[in-house]
């Protein structure tokens, strides 16, 4: 369990991505451990296993044949000479203050200009990750037992207004590097610089998506870090449930798959990762090595998850009483995230109806994008807020590894991907989204 640190004031809720420091390197922050301690809970799985009981695992959700048409080809991450991926070598720990500390390598979030294709392989984690030392600090409010699916968690932010002024929103971190997020101006968040993403919201600022984004209110300097300045989407709401649901087929770039392939690395904590999941996972050899690479362990989950079968995934959510919950890695059948988006809304049925709206309006726009077409979209999320006046609206929020595609190639966002085709199933995840939705029976 963190060492929490109480700071003043507003709550705020972060339901994926990265989480950061306020002060620490922008790859210190991405080697931060995605899923908060303390808000792990048990798995969603347990809890619907009886929905899934009996399906055969890896089957298509029934009535959901046909959508099921995509697949994944197989990477064989081969390095030149047929050796092994390259083990992590003493010197990719760089300075050695701590325990294993990673070496700072390109990001895509890097505040240098380095694009988003610089990442990925290059990137050598610690297995002892570190914790969020920044001002973005999740905090469980009780202690959580083991088998509790749903935990209590505070993200304590350091909030610039009088406490009078403060309306309390949640802002919790349900998943993601530990500490991307600062408060910003009131109505605002800061997130931490990425040249690609800031490159997106610009054009997205033109586009006819931009309505559908957080706004973008540009770059800002605090405290010697450099943020991008957007509204928070919580700020309207009274109480918000909040969930994240990352988009498309596919979770990694296909540069990341050339770079796995040109220059393999092994990792350590995307191993340890895997295991705690599945303890059998992992193959004979990846064993023997004790790590693995970002694309097999991020296949791995896709196919573990609902990203393979039906082109989304929820990665994280937060009630209106404060619980949360990001335990959604084997939530895959499509019973089962029907289950899950009915217990979000706790059966309201117009909160549902105002999802499928807006949802219906998101994908009529996003065919019409300009951004869109032009855009490889991945790890790109649809953010659900809904509060208990039964207001509900959808975002598409995180375009850190949004990427352009070369001038005159266009993307579909439906057909299947094929490496070098770089199409991403965001449409035909929303397809099934929209569809499971309106299936679900609500008196
Ligand atoms: O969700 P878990 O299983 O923890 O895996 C995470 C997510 O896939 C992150 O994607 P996202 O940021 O979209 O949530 C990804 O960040 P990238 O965006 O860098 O691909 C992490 O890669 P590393 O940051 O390399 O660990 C990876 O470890
Ligand atoms: N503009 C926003 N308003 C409110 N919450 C946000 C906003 N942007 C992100 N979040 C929260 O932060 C989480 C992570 O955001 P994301 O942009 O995906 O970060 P990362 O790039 O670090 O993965 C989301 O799941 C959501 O809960």
């Amino acid at each position: 369990m963190p060492k929490e640190r109480r700071r003043s004031t507003r709550e705020l809720s972060q339901t994926s991505g990265h989480g950061s420091s306020g002060t620490g390197s922008l790859k210190e922050r991405r080697a931060s451990r995605k899923v908060p301690e303390g808000c792990n809970g048990g798995s969603p799985v347990g809890e619907l296993g009886s929905v899934a009981a009996g399906k055969a695992r890896g089957s298509s959700p029934a009535g959901w044949n046909g959508l099921n048409n995509h697949r994944v080809p197989q990477v064989t991450i081969t390095p030149e000479g047929g050796g092994c991926p390259r083990e992590m070598q003493e010197e990719d720990w760089g300075d050695v203050n701590g325990p294993l500390r990673r070496k700072l390598s390109n990001s895509s979030l890097s505040s240098t200009g380095s694009s988003v294709f610089e990442e990925s392989e290059d990137d050598i984690l610690s297995d002892n990750e570190t914790k969020s030392k920044g001002i973005v600090t999740l905090e469980p409010v009780e202690d959580t037992g083991i088998n509790r699916p749903w935990s209590k968690i505070k993200t304590l932010v350091q909030w610039p207004f009088a406490a009078s002024q403060r309306k309390r929103l949640s802002w919790v971190q349900l998943a993601g590097h530990k500490g991307s997020f600062k408060a910003g101006n009131e109505g605002t968040i800061l997130k931490k610089f990425s040249e690609n993403e800031k490159l997106c919201f610009e054009q997205l600022v033109g586009d006819v998506l931009y309505p559908y984004v957080p706004a973008y209110h540009g770059v800002v300097e605090r405290d010697g870090d450099t943020y991008l300045q957007l509204t928070d989407l919580l700020g309207d709401f009274d109480g918000p449930c909040v969930m994240d649901c990352k988009m498309g087929i596919r979770t990694y770039l296909e540069d990341e798959l050339v770079r796995a392939r040109e220059r393999p690395k092994l990792r350590k904590d995307m191993y340890k990762k895997m295991l705690e999941v599945d303890s059998e996972a992992p193959t004979p050899e990846e064993r023997e090595q004790q790590a693995i690479t970002k694309p097999r362990y991020m296949q791995w989950r896709e196919t573990l998850s609902s990203t393979h079968t039906l082109g989304f995934r929820i990665e994280g959510i937060k009630k209106a009483d404060g619980t949360c919950n990001t335990d959604f890695k084997k939530t895959r059948l499509k019973e089962d995230v029907s289950q899950v988006f009915i217990d979000f809304v706790e059966g309201n049925k117009n909160i549902i109806s105002s999802y499928l709206k807006k949802l219906e309006e998101i994908r009529r726009v996003l065919e019409s994008s300009e951004f869109f077409k032009k855009h490889e979209v991945i790890g790109s999320s649809l953010l659900f807020i809904h509060d208990r006046n039964e207001k509900a609206n959808v975002w598409l929020i995180d375009f850190g590894k949004t990427t352009p595609l070369p001038e005159g190639q266009t993307l579909t966002h439906r057909l299947p991907w094929q490496e070098g085709n770089r199409e991403d199933g965001y449409l035909w995840g929303l397809d099934n989204l929209l569809q499971l939705l309106a299936d679900i029976p609500l008196q």
